[in-house]
């Protein structure tokens, strides 16, 4: 569907909202012309020193329209702002719940810069579509209809005359404008793009930018897309600092050829040369209706390609879509991995091949291999970011794919390696795991991840992506979150890698100690401390190698022990 209309049908809730400012902005534009009109009437008149009488209709005339002109004009800027506002709220909110179901299968192929310019530069780009793009022309339209009918009942030529200047003004020039501007919007959005994703990168990776001695490449890479941007703007502007003076040049054509019009008509004594003059005013008057009107094409180059990127993600097939009547989990938290194969989308390698196990409620199971294995893949699917290649995962024994992903994620916490932190204090971080947690509460996770010393610094600030902690404390943190979020099955997904052997020990004791209440799942390559798991699924190259208790595994000889032996003889050569 086009774009436009696309985005015109997310403005229906206000179509009323949006005629009040046409119908507001005609009409300043009509008592501007009838203002001009009515004062060369009473100037042209007042010269023939006529009776105050005579004069009257005249002097209420341009009160009348000044007065209307003035209150017109805030009406209108009133209505089209509000309602401009109004609508680009929507459209955010709109954007951002479509987003939500995307993420993150359908977002990872977009750079962070990308989204954030599509988030917020596209969307303030459509700021101007309804006032600047489509208002404007429609405007125009009234009002020249309007002017043609008038000069209609002096003389036609007159009105097919100015006809002719005004569809000059209304396509000509646009035309000509949007021709030498082609292609510019998009140049423009595109390297506005590449700026937020280099100055993103500038921000966040600057550490590793000093470290590598890149600072000033990076910077030199900044300066060209500015420099981009720069020239860009100057050649749109040369064409838009053109128009006005085109438009006026036009008007002037317009006055000459409608006084050559009218030289013979008052000549023969056909017309009042009072009306002689009113209606060159009127006619110069009425080119005020076609001054945006380039700006307008302009804009709406620029909102296509706006509403182009914003429904290039939008439109996207969310990779999980929630069933029209999920089923409600039960209190049987079984998970049943069946046969499942997975590839990610684009690849043809197979990350999961036929994979079944079953994670009993209560249970503590270790998923162990070498990197790239697909343990984290396990944990993707537990949380449906993906579904499924092949085969089924149950919860409870349903099928997840009848159930509401919001509830399966309810019920499947996590803390991996990368959470995220968000920059605001230790306790808003916490409270995204449980908003209506209290401080015991707080102080009873934070102990339990280990982080007891962080129980008087709730308001402390974390910082960005909580850089002002140790990453082994941000870690602690992102668990202590999970804990509150207190969901029956917690996936620790190589959550205890930057820690200590100490602090990492008394942490699993802590998940340990869970018992029967959650069930448990490390995903990790470090295998220490595997004896207190009851099971261990060993995976290679997306299949499940060799399971069972530490001992048994031990016992057979095979992939884990061989793992098992390099691992902890590393650990002896270091110790001797
Ligand atoms: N988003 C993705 N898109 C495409 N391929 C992916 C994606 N994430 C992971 N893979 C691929 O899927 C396979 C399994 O990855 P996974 O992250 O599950 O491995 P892992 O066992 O957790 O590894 P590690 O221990 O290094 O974290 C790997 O070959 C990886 O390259």
């Amino acid at each position: 569907m086009n774009i436009l209309v696309k985005l015109l049908k997310l403005a229906r809730p206000y179509t009323w909202w949006l005629l009040l400012a046409l119908i507001t902005g005609w009409a300043t534009i009509t008592s501007s012309i009838g203002l001009l009109m009515t004062a060369a009437w009473l100037i042209a008149k007042a010269a023939l020193q006529p009776s105050f009488h005579e004069l009257q209709i005249g002097i209420v005339g341009v009160r009348f329209f000044g007065i209307a002109r003035g209150v017109l004009r805030y009406l209108e800027r009133l209505v089209s702002h509000s309602t401009t506002f109004r609508l680009l709220a929507r459209i955010r909110v709109w954007f951002y719940t479509s987003l939500e179901p995307l993420a993150p299968a359908r977002l990872s192929n977009y750079k962070s810069g990308d989204l954030l310019q599509r988030i917020v530069g596209d969307i303030d780009t459509l700021e101007n579509l309804y006032s600047r793009v489509i208002a404007p022309p429609l405007t125009a339209l009234l009002v020249t209809i309007l002017m043609w009918w008038v000069l209609g009942i002096f003389a036609w030529p007159l009105s097919l005359a100015l006809f002719c200047f005004h569809a000059l003004a209304a396509l000509g020039i646009p035309l000509l404008s949007a021709h030498l501007t082609r292609g510019m919007a998009t140049k423009l959005s595109t390297v506005r793009t590449a700026q937020q994703a280099t100055t993103i990168d500038f921000v966040q990776g600057m550490a590793e930018l000093q470290l590598f001695n890149r600072l000033d490449s990076q910077l030199a890479d900044m300066n060209t897309l500015k420099q981009q941007e720069l020239d860009l703007i100057r050649r749109q502007n040369l064409v838009r600092n053109a128009h006005e003076p085109l438009v006026s040049l036009c008007m002037s054509a317009a006055v000459i050829t409608t006084l050559l019009i009218l030289g013979p008509l008052v000549g023969s004594g056909t017309l009042d040369s009072i009306w002689s003059g009113v209606i060159v005013i009127g006619v110069m008057a009425s080119f005020e209706a076609f001054l945006p009107l380039p700006a307008a094409l302009e804009h709406l180059d620029a909102d296509r390609e706006a509403g182009k990127r914003i429904f290039d993600i939008i439109d996207a097939e969310p990779e999980v879509a929630t069933p029209e009547n999920p089923l409600k989990p039960g209190a049987d938290h079984t998970i049943g991995f069946h046969n499942v194969s997975f590839s990610y989308p684009g690849s043809r390698r197979k990350a999961l091949d036929q994979v079944s196990f079953t994670l009993e409620h209560g249970r503590k199971t270790a998923i162990v291999g070498p990197s790239g294995a697909g343990k984290s893949t396990i944990a993707a699917l537990l949380h449906r970011f993906y579904n499924p290649t092949e085969g089924t995962i149950t919860l409870g024994g349903i099928d997840i794919m009848n159930l509401d992903p919001d509830d399966v994620r309810n019920h499947v916490g996590t803390v991996s390696q990368r959470t995220y932190l968000f920059a605001r204090t230790i306790r808003e971080n916490l409270l995204i795991g449980n908003p209506q947690a209290d401080d015991e509460e707080l102080k009873r996770a934070l102990e339990e991840a280990g982080l007891e010393t962080f129980s008087d610094k709730l308001d402390q600030w974390a910082g960005q992506h909580g850089m002002q902690l140790s990453g082994g404390e941000r870690q602690r943190l992102s668990l202590a979150r999970a804990l509150l979020h207190d969901a029956p099955v917690l996936i620790l997904d190589e959550a205890t890698a930057n820690l200590d052997t100490i602090t990492e020990k008394a942490i699993m004791e802590n998940m340990m100690a869970f018992g029967n209440r959650k069930t448990l799942v490390a995903i990790t390559h470090r295998l220490y401390g595997m004896e207190a798991f009851d099971r261990i699924l060993v995976l290679k190259n997306g299949h499940i190698a060799e399971q069972g208790s530490h001992s048994e595994l031990m016992a057979r000889g095979g992939l884990y022990a061989a793992m098992w032996n390099l691992q902890h003889r590393n650990q002896l050569d270091s110790g001797s």
